[in-house]
């Protein structure tokens, strides 16, 4: 809807971890808009989890605002996180992990909603597995459904694939596309996926923002001119010069980090 709020803000929003310390990310200023897919890009230590963080409510910004829907954000309530390294309990089946994250629900209605979630991942087979039977992309999945299952309007990933291999990576991007985009009751759903790989956000995002490090900052704002386009995006002919675009920045920031490996070895690489 142009000109409607957006449904996640971010005012001039600066964040340092130690009063009076160097800001971990500074002046940032966005809106995310309902039912869009942000992927953001940056390297090592550049803010991109302190900026989900921020979203889902568990930090508060130093200075400026973040907004969800006009409010500040209400950690547990506006947002369900999807990690890295999956986080499921192992002592608790694939089904006990998604049932734990509903204790609001009456025994039927959350058996029901386990069911129905575990089914839209393709796991209701291993609904009595504990995680250690599964593989990552497995576990992965069980993570998602766990978030899914939230029914959150906002869906936040840190590097949710970042250590399954790179046939189930692929698959999973496929995968997030289809699943995240609507919640089971319909409403448009937020994405805000942080990611290293320059590829992987141009696949998955509708904006890709590229942050740079010490103290993050937005470095670039791109819209994808493919989003949402049927076949693979890799196969459009923009997609070479927008990952150009993004990778030359990067290397940049990379060479000129002193606290990079690579800080000085300018035209080397
Ligand atoms: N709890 C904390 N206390 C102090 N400093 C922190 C804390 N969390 C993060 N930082 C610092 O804030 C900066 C941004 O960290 P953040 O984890 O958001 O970066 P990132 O882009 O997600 O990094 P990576 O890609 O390595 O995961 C880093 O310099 C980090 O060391």
């Amino acid at each position: 809807m142009p000109g409607a709020a957006p449904h996640i803000l971010f005012d001039k929003v600066s964040l340092a971890f130690q009063p009076g310390g160097p800001p971990a990310i500074q002046d940032i200023s966005l809106g995310v808009d309902r039912g869009e897919v942000l992927v953001v890009l940056g390297p090592s230590g550049c803010g991109k989890t302190t900026l989900l963080r921020l979203i889902a409510g568990l930090l508060r910004p130093s200075a400026g605002r973040v907004l969800v829907e006009g409010s500040p954000p209400r950690a547990g309530e506006d947002s369900a996180l999807v990690f890295q390294n999956f986080r499921l309990l192992p002592w608790k089946t694939v089904a006990g992990n998604l049932a734990f994250a509903l204790p609001h629900l009456d025994p039927d209605q959350r058996a029901a909603r386990v069911a129905h979630f575990l089914s839209v991942v393709g796991l209701s087979r291993v609904a009595r597995a504990f995680p250690r039977a599964l593989s990552g992309g497995m576990q992965q999945r069980v993570a998602l459904a766990r978030a899914l299952a939230a029914e959150t309007d906002i869906l936040l990933m840190d590097e949710p694939f970042a250590s399954l291999d790179a046939q189930s990576r692929e698959l999973m991007q496929g995968e997030i596309l289809k699943l995240s985009r609507v919640t089971h009751e319909g409403r448009p759903r937020t994405v805000v996926f942080v990611t290293h790989s320059v590829d992987e956000a141009l696949v998955l995002g509708d904006r890709v923002l590229l942050m740079s490090p010490r103290p993050g900052r937005v470095a670039d704002l791109l819209t994808v001119p493919f989003a949402r386009q049927p076949g693979d995006p890799r196969l459009q002919p923009q997609f070479a010069a927008l990952r150009e675009r993004l990778w030359d920045q990067l290397r940049q920031m990379v060479l000129s980090d002193p606290q990079s490996d690579f800080y000085g070895r300018g035209q080397a690489l």
